[in-house]
């Protein structure tokens, strides 16, 4: 599939990208081998010319319905094919006769309706459109034709479509082999209705798909000589035991404890639920509901298809009760016993659950307790009773619950098998395998371990049936053909299932061995298989391996590789339940051979599914197998969505591109001689007329059409990809030139006959009609004439009389007119005079409204500016007053001084006269001295 076709600057190619696998861009420089794409993101990439990949530019927009068919063979062209498709909601495209189906995440009911079934009922593979519908009445047709046993192999990754693709093929079965319903239930009818019961018990929301089954199926549908159903057997296998007990984050456990809490009051009364939160084994995960999903309503309708599959009332509240005393269990807590290591039921919620749970299971409590919280320990001599620590009592308590469900599950099925019934004397099959896809995780286990091995052997069922056979047909009829290689996988499966030595009989080894760890197998698997190609020990690691898988590397870590290989019931838990007082829940509890010596019988899980797939692979051999393969777009569970690189990874590991180039690098189609002969011999039917053999015909037919490289074996034709449909196409077209030669021919003739008849009667007719004619002609004529005039007389009255009417009713209309315009108008110059009255008094009204507003605005100035001016004068007579109080008080103070001065004044003056007095009698003094002295 490598770019085969040269280069040149401007080709459109496919480059690969990290993000979308595949992007298509132009060539924009090429140096030998070395070119530079302008990629449609924008981005210029440098890339090898080998590693490019033309674009079909003449490749139909809608894509093409079988990818052999295009022209280009490559991976992008696949990708882009199924991308176009799928836009259109075209979700099912075949390669050669595998049929892939893309999960289109919506409802697409008109394509499933019965309408369809009716189309597909009987129509040649590939003449409609790809369906499973097609696939299925492939097989019908094939397994009456040829009374062969057919399957259909469903396969792809969880939340691909398998299951619903499987309920399809089974209703198109069950439409093609139904019967009327005499009395009471059909078999079909019982076999459609198998799913739902499967579904509640067997599915699950996991992250990858809200319903994932959790359980590989394969259901057996048997028919009778007349082609009708006539019995069915559903096998199981694996189912996922842990998902009981341990639910992560945001999934859900099984969708019957859901929808068991969420059934009729009474109900929920009688087996003491209640909301799924208080429960341990729901409560680990933060989703109890699901989207569009009513659990109340899935009860009832679970219930109804459990009748309809033959499960009786008295077993269906048996069942419902194991389901309940499981969560019962569940809730069931341990703390430290007085014993050293020893434990009991931790506090009075976990005595009632206990309790419950023995009620439910109808079985003493205290023999429950001591099974959960003790074992028997049986030596030569003696009998030893030892006590569980709270921890191990936790972990006999998940085993028990984890053997209760997957016992529980396993009876649903039987009881489904023979309540269906099979039919002893049907020699016919078709078997319908819906399986879970190859897994690759993060951290993968003992289960992807096994579903791994599945996938492995169907994948070597797969190559057989394509490759080998092709092969050995080619060899068989005797064609030119070289070896085309493909990947044999059968050293990955001796790789694991060889016995002894391949690493489930490791495992099983390590699993009888007291004390062995998984530390120990894995280094026993790092020894053995040190030099496998297959194998691989990851570096630094101390316990996990790598297996080379087809599809793919898958490192495993061996830690729970032991627990979960063990199949071992607890002895103590099988006599407890053994014992139990309702038949149904002891019937789930067979004794077993070795439960005398009460010793835990070791079986291997491991072993068992091998055995079980051996038996699967068996049955699948002796029938003829038709493959579909579902693809899941996007891990967003969204419509619309197709992440190409995704969509890619799964189509390598479904083996569809290796399919698509095994089945194109050989031949795909084949003819048996006389079946190609009867079909193209139109081609050229010159070499059909008797002269050649068929051998000689078949080479002289296609020299003449020109085509190469097909080959001629012992019986058939041997056509590359594509052929075919050539051949088709120019007799497609043959029998269309044909038919239009055919049709023109006989309309011509027929055109002919008819003109000729046509003419002879209208010659006859025509001489008898027209002497006759001429006759009633004239006549007429005459009659005609006279007429006229009275018609025109006639109308001359009438136009005049209507013309005078017309007159008259004018004049009167017009005098009318007028009376009623003159009151017209009166009554307008009233209204006027009577608006104008009224408009003068609304005026003289408006005016003293105004004159009164004004007028009392006017006051209200006035008294503003009256007050203003009063508050002027105030404060002008304060200020003066202020100002005549300091001229008093100058006043005032001036007659004081003058008061002061004058007061000083008359005290001068008395000095003065005082001084006068002084000297006088000074004067007197001296001169009395004087006359004294003298
Ligand atoms: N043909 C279809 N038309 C519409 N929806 C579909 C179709 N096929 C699948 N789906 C949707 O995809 C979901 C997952 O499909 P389904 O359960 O068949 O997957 P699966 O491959 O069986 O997964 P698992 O392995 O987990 O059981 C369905 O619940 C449904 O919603």
């Amino acid at each position: 599939m490598a770019a085969s076709v040269s280069l040149a600057v401007g080709s459109l190619v496919w480059v690969e990208d990290p993000d979308t696998a595949w992007i298509d861009g132009e060539v924009v420089e090429i140096k030998g081998e070395d070119i530079k794409v302008l990629c449609t993101s924008g981005k210029t990439v440098a890339v090898k010319a080998s590693n490019v990949y033309h674009i079909d530019t003449e490749a139909p927009p809608c894509g093409v319905d079988d990818m052999t068919r295009l022209s280009y063979l490559h991976e992008p062209g696949v990708l882009q094919n199924l991308r176009s498709r799928y836009d259109m909601n075209e979700i099912y495209t075949y390669t050669g006769s595998i049929l892939i189906a893309v999960n289109p995440f919506m409802r697409l009911p008109h394509l499933y309706d019965i309408h369809m079934m009716a189309q597909y009922k009987g129509a040649a593979f590939g003449e409609l459109s790809p369906h499973p519908f097609a696939v299925a009445d492939a097989a019908y047709r094939q397994m009456i034709h040829e009374g062969i046993s057919q399957s259909i192999l469903v396969s792809g990754e969880s939340g691909a479509g398998k299951t619903e693709s499987t309920k399809l093929l089974m209703r198109y079965l069950a439409y093609m082999g139904g019967r009327a319903a005499t009395e009471g239930r059909t078999v079909e009818q019982q076999v459609l209705e198998s799913n739902p019961v499967l579904e509640a018990f067997g599915n699950a929301k996991t992250v990858r798909n809200n319903n994932s089954s959790r359980f590989g199926k394969f259901v057996e549908i048997q028919f009778d000589q007349k082609g009708r159903i006539s019995g069915a057997a559903v096998r199981t296998y694996l189912l996922e035991r842990s998902r009981v007990c341990q639910v992560s984050d945001p999934e859900r456990n099984y969708h019957c404890f859901y929808m068991l809490c969420a059934a009729p009051p009474e109900e929920v009364q009688k087996y003491k639920l209640g909301n799924p939160r208080t429960f341990h084994y729901l409560n680990q995960s933060n989703c109890y509901e699901l989207d569009g999903v009513d659990d109340s309503k899935e009860y009832i309708d679970t219930r109804r298809a459990m009748e309809i599959v033959g499960i009786s009332n008295d077993e269906q509240d048996a069942i419902f009760r194991v389901v309940a005393a499981i969560l019962h269990l569940g809730n069931i807590e341990f703390a430290k016993g007085k014993e050293m290591d020893s434990s009991l039921p931790k506090d009075e919620k976990s005595h009632f659950h206990l309790t419950t749970a023995s009620e439910l299971l109808m079985c003493d409590v205290k023999a429950l307790e001591d099974s959960l919280c003790k074992r028997v320990i049986v030596t030569r001599d003696e009998t030893i009773t030892k006590w569980l620590d709270p921890e191990s009592a936790v972990l006999s308590r998940d085993a028990l619950a984890k053997t209760l469900y997957s016992r529980l599950f396993d009876w649903i099925v039987d009881k489904i098998n023979n309540s269906i019934g099979q039919d002893p004397n049907s020699k016919v099959l078709i078997g319908v395998l819906d399986i879970y896809g190859f897994e690759s995780f993060k951290t993968n286990s003992f289960e992807q371990f096994c579903i791994n091995l599945t996938n492995e052997k169907l994948q070597q069922h797969f190559n057989q049936h394509v490759f080998k056979m092709e092969q050995e047909e080619y060899t068989k009829e005797e064609i030119d053909w070289s070896y085309i290689e493909f990947v044999d996988n059968q050293d990955i499966l001796d790789l694991i299932e060889k016995k002894p030595g391949g690493i489930i009989a490791l495992l099983d080894e390590a699993c009888m061995f007291p004390r062995s760890t998984n530390e120990t197998f894995a280094q026993k698997l790092y020894q053995t298989f040190n030099n496998h190609k297959r194998f691989s020990k990851p570096k630094l690691a101390r316990s996990d391996f790598t297996i080379h898988h087809y599809a793919g590397d898958v490192t495993y870590q061996t830690e729970l590789f032991l627990d979960k290989n063990k199949d071992y019931v607890v002895a103590e838990h099988q006599g407890l339940l053994n014992a139990s007082t309702c038949a149904f829940v002891a019937s789930l509890f067979p004794p077993s051979p070795e439960e005398s010596s009460n010793k835990s019988k070791f079986s291997s899980i491991g072993s068992r599914f091998k055995q079980q797939l051996v038996s699967l692979l068996e049955t699948l051999s002796s029938t003829e197998p038709h493959y579909i393969r579902c693809v899941k777009p996007n891990n967003l569970l969204k419509p619309a969505i197709f992440e190409s690189k995704n969509v890619l990874q799964q189509l390598r590991c479904g083996g569809v591109m290796e399919a698509i180039r095994i089945s194109c690098a050989g031949y795909p189609t084949r003819k048996p001689f006389d079946e190609f002969v009867d079909r193209f011999g139109i081609l050229a039917p010159e070499v059909l007329d008797g002269r050649n053999d068929e051998v000689t015909a078949c080479k002289k037919l296609m020299e003449k059409v020109r085509l190469d490289g097909y080959q001629i074996g012992k019986t058939k034709v041997f056509l590359r990809a594509g052929q075919m449909a050539e051949l088709d196409a120019r007799r497609t077209e043959v029998l269309g030139r044909s038919a239009s030669i055919i049709q023109r021919k006989v309309r011509a003739y027929l055109s002919r006959r008819t003109f000729i008849l046509i003419r002879r009667s209208a010659v006859q007719m025509q001489a008898a009609c027209r002497g006759q004619l001429a006759r009633v002609l004239y006549e007429s004529m005459r009659r005609k004439a006279a007429c006229l005039r009275i018609q025109t007389d006639l109308r001359m009255y009438v136009a005049r009389k209507a013309y005078r009417e017309i007159c008259f009713s004018a004049i009167s209309i017009q005098a009318g007119i007028r009376g009623m315009a003159a009151r017209e108008d009166l009554r307008f110059r009233r209204q006027t005079r009577a608006a104008i009255i009224i408009q003068s008094h609304c005026r003289r009204y408006l005016a003293w409204l105004q004159y009164t507003r004004l007028k009392k605005a006017a006051i209200t100035t006035q008294c503003a500016w009256r007050g203003r001016i009063a508050r002027k004068e105030l404060r002008t007579l304060k200020m003066a007053a202020r100002e005549t109080g300091a001229l008093q008080a100058a006043k005032n103070k001036l007659e004081k001084q003058v008061e002061e001065l004058t007061w000083r004044l008359q005290l001068e003056k008395r000095m003065r006269a005082d001084l006068e007095e002084a000297k006088t009698l000074e004067i007197r003094s001296y001169n009395l001295l004087c006359k004294k002295c003298n």
